[in-house]
């Protein structure tokens, strides 16, 4: 009985790239995951351990963002440039395939107006509700979770204390993404919650774009402060909020420079950043919480 190597393929599944056109005032940006598929003769890769012939998952990685680093344009676009290289990058690499998720943006509106700079994510989000009556009482928590927003400027990071242990450059100006959760305890059980509702998320999406960020934490305060300046009937509010980390690709061994165009979107590990922000004149309502993790 004679065994061989039937069909076989290999690459890197989900590099997250984002790049971002500063030309002008008003930013754009294209946010894709992509995954390449190298099809040939890697034969003695897999029956000998003879790497010859393989043109390295990490060399695939850094060609689609030094490729970024031209303009992305369309995914079909992005995908073709990119397995023609592959394709015709060594004869025995006969074919590649290249698979590309982009997520949309929408710029999040600002007082009516789409905001130059700040974004939302389309899809994903989902709003919540839970309502808990306790003798004569009922509490009603509104929220929503998974709202993508993204600025590509108007954040900074510094000032932090430096250890032994600390690489993490200080910056002046970077990408800042995250996923909101929220929820938020209403001081009434008689409003028009629809109309109530549309307030809340359209006051943290304003307050996320508008709010020259220093940290993470302080715009999670800042949007959770204007849902209760701007809300009368809302006692409290809990934020849950993920620093999606958005790192400048390194494109300098390429030959290439990166003025904030390239960036990899790192999934995981992420900061986490929670907070509560309240009124200080309302009675807590730990009830209404019970059963609700997820918030401190
Ligand atoms: O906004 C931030 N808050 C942090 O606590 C933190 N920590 C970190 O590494 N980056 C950031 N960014």
């Amino acid at each position: 009985m004679a065994i061989r190597l039937g069909p076989n393929q290999y690459g890197k599944a989900e590099v997250r790239v984002v790049a971002v056109d500063r030309s002008g005032p008003r930013h754009t940006l294209v946010d894709l995951n992509v995954s390449s598929s190298l099809r040939g003769d890697f034969t003695a890769a897999h029956t000998a351990g003879d790497n010859a012939h393989v043109l390295a998952t990490d060399t695939q990685k850094n060609t689609v963002f030094a490729f970024a680093r031209d303009g992305v344009g369309s995914p079909e676009a992005f995908a073709l440039r990119l397995a023609r290289h592959f394709a015709g990058a060594y004869p025995w690499i006969c074919g590649a395939r290249i698979a590309v998720d982009s997520f949309g943006w929408q710029r999040i509106a600002v007082g009516g107006q789409p905001h130059e700079h700040a974004f939302r994510r389309d899809g994903g989000e989902v709003r919540t509700a839970v309502v808990t009556v306790d003798g004569a009482d009922a509490h009603v928590l509104a929220g929503l979770r998974d709202l993508a927003v993204l600025k590509t400027t108007g954040s900074e990071f510094w000032g932090f204390p430096r250890d032994r242990y600390t690489t993490l450059a200080e910056t002046r100006d970077r990408i800042l993404a995250t996923a909101v959760t929220a929820r938020w305890r209403y001081s009434a059980a008689d409003l028009d919650w629809d109309a109530t509702f549309d307030v809340v998320r359209t006051t943290l999406l304003e307050t996320f774009a508008v709010t020259h960020s220093l940290a993470l934490q302080q715009t999670l305060y800042a949007m959770g402060e204007a849902v209760l300046e701007r809300c009368p009937d809302v006692a409290e509010v809990r934020l849950s909020m993920p620093n999606k980390h958005h790192n400048l690709a390194d494109l300098s061994a390429f030959g290439l420079d990166n003025p904030g165009v390239v960036y990899h979107a790192d999934d995981r590990p992420y900061g986490l950043i929670e907070g509560t922000v309240l009124r200080d004149d309302v009675p807590p309502a730990e009830v209404a919480w019970l059963g609700t993790p997820g918030f401190c």
